[in-house]
């Protein structure tokens, strides 16, 4: 039982499959990037992310042509680079905007979700997926618009990386809660690690045929499904 106040969301390999994302999403991006930056590359958030993308690549001069590829890397290698989840943030919420696409939650999630809502368990989303891609992935569930459940929307820009402890205090620190009253719910160990040494609570989601299924969460409380993950709150100083 976690006696907390707050749960933040991981979503690919947590809240939602990752063969979801990388069999759906990510050739829906793929296939609208090059248009992105030829016809919208005034857009701030487009010239912002392409000045990180000639950052990363020490290519201050790099055409659109050289940043396009170096976004297909990414992608091919599933490399959660800040500039190709703002681009992709885009280009995903007109998709979910528009109807041509839908959210994936796991069954057992949903439901989880709502009643830690009623019971007043305030949850956030942190993931390497844009604050923008997040938004429209909630409001798009096949379930309705999810977005009135969640407080908060953390990503790798407003955050930074999820496998740094400091990101985790930054968090906690907007979410105006107490790390020790804060659970992360994750698929991958590192991103666990750095919210335990932020002085978070843990617990690792194990779905089978996700990537990370196999290799576990090492010390980390674990559970198959969110129905396992026992919560109760308004109880702060308890020693539980
Ligand atoms: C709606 S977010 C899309 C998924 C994504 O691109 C991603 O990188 C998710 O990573 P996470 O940190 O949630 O494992
Ligand atoms: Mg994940």
């Amino acid at each position: 039982m976690f006696d907390v106040d707050a749960v933040v969301l991981d979503i690919e390999g947590t809240t939602s499959a990752t063969g979801f994302v990388v069999d759906v999403l990510y050739p829906y991006s793929r296939s609208r990037f090059a248009a992105l930056l030829d016809e919208r590359g005034d857009d701030p958030d487009v010239r912002r992310a392409v000045a990180q993308v000639r950052d990363l690549l020490g290519e201050p001069d790099a055409g659109a042509g050289r940043v396009e590829e170096a976004l297909h890397a990414w992608l091919d290698d599933d490399v959660k680079a800040t500039p190709l989840k703002t681009l992709q943030g885009i280009v995903w919420a007109e998709g979910f905007a528009r109807g041509d696409l839908v959210s994936h939650f796991y069954d057992d999630v949903v439901p989880v979700l709502r009643r830690w809502h009623a019971d007043g368990v305030r949850l956030h989303v942190y993931s390497s997926g844009s604050v923008a891609a997040q938004r429209a992935w909630f409001a798009s569930s096949p379930a309705g618009d999810l977005r009135p459940l969640v407080d908060g929307w953390y990503d790798t820009e407003n955050a930074g990386p999820k496998q740094e402890p400091g990101s985790y205090h930054r968090i906690a620190a907007t979410a105006g809660t107490r790390a020790g009253r804060l659970l992360f719910l994750s698929d991958r160990p590192g991103e666990l690690d750095a919210a335990r040494a932020a002085g978070w609570r843990t617990a690792g989601i194990r779905r089978p045929g996700e990537p990370y299924y196999e290799q576990g969460v090492g010390d980390h409380a674990q559970a198959g499904t969110f129905d396992g993950i026992g919560i109760r709150t308004g109880t702060a100083g308890s020693s539980t």
